[in-house]
């Protein structure tokens, strides 16, 4: 997940491969509350892992009841067959509302009936989403509800300490026109109660959101509880209905969340040779209702086949048809039709809409606000969007920094804005906001998407031995969130590799004839791998090794090989990939990436860098004097500014930085500042140099 504050997404330009997307958030917190309610061990695989499952997952357990992780993405849950252990706990449940809503019911219920007293509460988003129609049901069974706050919403409590008679002859009356998870709290939770009698609940006002009815009821049924639906109004829980865990259970993929990547398959032109774009894990049988933005990415030109537990995309009619659809089935995929709309023949019409308003944040007014900022002219109904496309020959694309609102769909639809014809950057602020249902997303994205490398920005940190060059380059590299190519690790690796395979590189072995061809060749057939912060040579994990003195000296001796240095080239350039790259070393500028957006050439007094050296050594428990590392580190310097290939100099256009009075805070914002400057053309990373 990117931590950063912001993401700068490059121009993409053709998308190809396969998605494997995560659980579906409404079907995995129904079956972790269904699961923990009723008697005996479930199974749960496939469950999705990301903020408000983990809300979910914490409130359950703070309830005593007792949940492992068996694997990945499985969960057995020991439920508590309807029976609290816990009479008293504070739960904090983030923004979901697949977790605030039903468990409110739930515990409304098991409080009244057993004595005991909960309060819930969240983020301040969630102190803000309606929640009163649900109250004003449970009052009418005769459960103690009180809001701590501000009278029908979060944060509650539920429960008084004492036990309540709950009025179940009479009809359940709950609005359904603000919120359908009202309706599935009580669907959920009534049949904790339900075992003498049949209970009614009628809906009032127009049902929105009616397909996560669907999910509640097909979820209800798994666990032996069949509900009887008369139209949209009126549901009656049979008497006699109890939970009965189905042992186990497997959680579809997301379709709201697949909703990204059928738009992306509807306007990224295929890579050469390639199919489309595969997304696993949901089919066009999916009980979710969001998988009905297949019809609409349809309708708006692409062509979507279905798959066993898969859909195939790829993009047909260009520029897309506009599009004028009620979404109220889809409110959460909606949300990527409107950045879809950007790229239609004519205006679209998102329309019936409204409970947008109180979802993450105010959805209309946040998304007319961020389509503006692209250029586009939205027109913000009370409860529809109308938007403009813009054109398809770039003109009139702006770039943006998209606010993200806290808002996961925000940030998610809008990366779609980076295939824009302009080929101008996109900003995402707050990129994490994504992990309240698809903490991966943007790794995702990545992985399926192309671009030409000149899109791909790069950062160029070069300067001599001890002069932070790392240090600035990996902090540069997570604030950025992008990738880091540590050259000089690359040099070591390889005298490393020359040790293990018997070529001496030391002086008078290096001049005979060959040793340089040998060299070469080995720099091409690096048998290297990553793991985190791991470095593996083959089986060898390389990480300490490479630190060695004996390392850095024998990396300068191969460095100064011509032959050496073009085969690493290609290495070196392949880290080039999306979102972007931070590259440090002695000739990222001058020969690696000449094309950098941003070149820096860092330095430091020489006596300066002999005593950071020195501290690092100290550290590490190395002893060294002060003269021999100053003595090692100017002969060193001489050797790589006096190498006939690629000599240790700026790089043209280089910015200088001398860092010997500067803390690595100062070098860093210094460094985005610079950046910041590049980056801030209409152009995006036009550069600076
Ligand atoms: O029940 C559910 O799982 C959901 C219902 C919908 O909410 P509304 O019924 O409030 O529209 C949807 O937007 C939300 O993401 C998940
Ligand atoms: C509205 C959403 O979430 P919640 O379950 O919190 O209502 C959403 O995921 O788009």
């Amino acid at each position: 997940m990117y931590q950063t504050a912001f993401l700068d997404l490059p121009p993409l330009m053709s998308a190809a491969g396969r998605v494997r997307l995560p659980g579906s958030k409404s079907i995995s917190n129904r079956v972790l509350l269904l699961a923990a309610l009723s008697a005996g061990c479930t199974t749960l695989h496939e469950v999705l892992e990301s903020d408000d499952t983990q809300v979910m997952l914490a409130a359950l357990r703070a309830l005593g009841c007792r949940i492992d992780a068996t694997g990945a993405q499985t969960l057995q849950v020991h439920g508590l067959g309807g029976q609290l252990v816990q009479r008293q706990a504070q739960l904090f449940l983030g923004n979901a509302g697949t977790a605030m809503r039903p468990l409110t019911a739930a515990l409304a219920l098991l409080a009244a009936t057993q004595g005991a007293q909960f309060e819930l509460a969240g983020v301040a988003r969630m102190h803000e989403r309606p929640i009163g129609d649900l109250l004003d049901a449970l009052r009418q069974l005769g459960c103690p509800v009180q809001c701590l706050g501000q009278e029908g919403y979060p944060p509650l409590r539920v429960g008084d300490g004492a036990q309540h008679a709950l009025r179940l002859d009479e009809a359940i009356r709950v609005r359904g026109d603000v919120s359908s998870q009202f309706l599935t709290a009580l669907l959920l939770a009534l049949p904790l109660v339900s075992a003498q009698q049949a209970i009614a609940i009628e809906v009032q006002g127009e049902l929105i959101s009616k397909p996560y009815i669907d999910i509640t009821l097909a979820m209800l049924a798994r666990f032996g509880v069949q509900v009887q639906r008369e139209g949209w109004e009126r549901f009656v829980i049979p008497a006699g209905s109890q939970y009965r865990s189905p042992g186990a259970l497997h959680v579809e993929a997301d379709a709201s969340s697949a909703s990204y990547f059928l738009a992306l398959g509807a306007i990224a032109p295929p890579s050469p040779g390639s199919a489309g774009l595969r997304i696993e894990g949901v089919g066009l049988d999916s009980i979710q209702g969001d998988i009905r933005f297949v019809d609409a990415v349809r309708a708006m030109g692409a062509e979507v086949e279905g798959q066993p537990n898969a859909l195939l995309v790829r993009r047909a009619r260009w520029p897309l048809r506009a599009i004028d659809l009620d979404c109220n089935h889809i409110p959460d995929a909606a949300m990527t039709l409107a950045v879809l709309a950007l790229y239609a023949d004519g205006p679209s019409v998102l329309r019936n809409i409204a409970s947008w308003r109180v979802k993450e944040t105010d959805r209309l007014a946040a998304m007319a606000c961020e389509l503006r900022k692209l250029g586009a002219q939205v027109e913000e109904g009370s409860d529809y969007l109308r938007i403009e496309p813009l054109p398809a020959d770039g003109s009139g694309w702006r770039s943006a920094s998209i606010h993200t609102y806290d808002d996961h769909r925000v940030a998610m639809c809008f990366a779609l804005a980076a295939f824009n014809p302009a080929r101008i950057k996109v900003r995402i602020e707050d990129p994490k906001c994504v992990a309240k249902t698809f903490p991966d997303f943007f790794e995702t994205l990545f992985a399926v998407c192309q671009t030409d490398a000149a899109h791909i920005p790069v950062l160029c940190i070069d300067g001599p031995t001890a002069s932070g060059k790392g240090t600035l380059a990996t902090e540069l590299a997570q604030r950025l969130g992008y990738h880091r190519l540590d050259s000089g690790l690359l040099y070591r690796l390889l005298g490393l590799a020359a040790e293990r395979a018997g070529i001496d590189t030391r002086a008078p072995a290096l001049q005979q004839p060959g040793c340089a061809a040998a060299l070469g060749q080995l720099a091409r057939e690096l048998p290297l791998r990553f793991e985190g912060q791991q470095v593996w040579l083959g089986d060898e994990e390389v990480s300490a090794a490479l630190r060695s003195e004996a390392a850095g000296m024998a990396a300068s001796r191969v460095a100064a090989l011509p032959e050496v240095r073009a085969a690493l080239l290609e290495l070196q350039r392949n880290f080039r990939r999306l979102p972007g790259l931070v590259a440090d070393g002695r000739d990222m500028g001058t020969v690696v990436f000449p094309d950098a957006a941003l070149k820096v050439y860092l330095t430091a007094s020489a006596e300066q860098r002999a005593q950071r050296r020195h501290l690092q050594l100290m550290a590490q428990g190395i002893p060294a004097t002060m003269a021999d590392l100053l003595a090692d580190l100017q002969a060193r310097d001489e050797r790589d500014r006096s190498r006939s290939a690629a000599p240790l100099k700026p790089a043209e256009g280089a910015r200088l930085l001398d860092n010997s009075e500067q803390s690595i805070e100062q070098s860093v914002q210094q460094v985005l500042d610079w950046w910041q400057v590049c980056n801030s053309g209409p152009n995006g990373p036009a550069g600076c140099l």
